[in-house]
């Protein structure tokens, strides 16, 4: 059995009697894993990490070194906005959930293909509100339905983790400033942590504190990988 197979049985042995009600079925994939009986059958993606937060909070940072250490794909989110978005966040002004929709459906369709191809990969996505993150697994489905619901039913997908690093405003912001040639204002930053949810247990989430070097964050990581393995 694959790597990826091994840690979504273990990660999901205390749910088998209730796959069915937990998840959606949309995803043919797992509606197979989640049939009574053919729970033997299942050809899940590897393992996708997406590494969310704030602006300037060091998502692109880690990707790039995590990226190098395992030898994994990386997608960065800044490059699926729209110019339109980038020109709105370049001129001080926040994205709106609008804004953002049509950028997540593009980054869902990403984890998509890379779920159905079954390869390791890494996604960077601020991903600041559930509802967001809930796009990202899901797709516009997220967006059907009610609130009560999408807090029970679409938590999580195997095989896809939420990478949080978290920090300070005051520290983030200091690095924003320092920062050079990146489009986003530090003035944004307000805006970002206004906005942030962070992600609870039940996404998939491992929370990652921003005061560590880069190296420090990447080895509680693939120590995550090999807990999971
Ligand atoms: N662990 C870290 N320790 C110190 N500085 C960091 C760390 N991670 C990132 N930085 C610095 O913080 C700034 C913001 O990081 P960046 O990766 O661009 O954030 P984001 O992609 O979340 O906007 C950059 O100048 C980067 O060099
Ligand atoms: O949802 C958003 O408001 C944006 O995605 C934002 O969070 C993102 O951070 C910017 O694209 C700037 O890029 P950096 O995160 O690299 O600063």
């Amino acid at each position: 059995m694959k790597g990826q197979a091994r840690r979504v049985l273990r990660h999901y042995a205390p749910y088998q009697n209730n796959l069915q009600s937990c998840f959606p079925v949309h995803d043919l994939r797992w509606s197979v894993w989640a049939s009574p009986g053919h729970q033997a059958i299942l050809t899940p993606s590897e393992m996708i990490y997406v590494i969310m937060g704030v602006s300037g909070c060091g998502k692109t940072t880690l990707g790039a070194y995590l990226s190098h250490k395992l030898g994994w794909p990386l997608h960065e989110g800044d490059d699926f906005h729209p110019r339109e978005n980038v020109e709105k966040m370049a001129r001080g002004e926040p994205l709106t959930d609008q804004d953002r929709l049509p950028w997540l459906l593009k980054l869902h369709d990403v984890i998509q293909r890379e779920r159905s191809s079954g390869g390791d990969a890494i996604m960077v996505c601020s991903a600041l509100r559930r509802l967001y993150r809930q796009v990202l697994l899901f797709g516009s489905e997220a967006l059907t339905y009610s609130s009560d619901t999408a807090g029970l039913h679409m938590c999580s997908l195997p095989g896809v983790w939420f990478l949080f690093l978290y920090g300070t405003y005051d520290l983030i912001h200091a690095r924003m400033v320092a920062r050079r040639g990146h489009f986003m204002q530090p003035g944004l930053l307000r805006s970002q942590f206004d906005v942030l949810e962070p992600p609870a247990e039940e996404e998939n989430a491992l929370l990652l504190d921003i005061r560590r070097s880069t190296d420090d964050i990447c080895r509680e990581i693939q120590e995550h990988l090999r807990q999971l393995s």
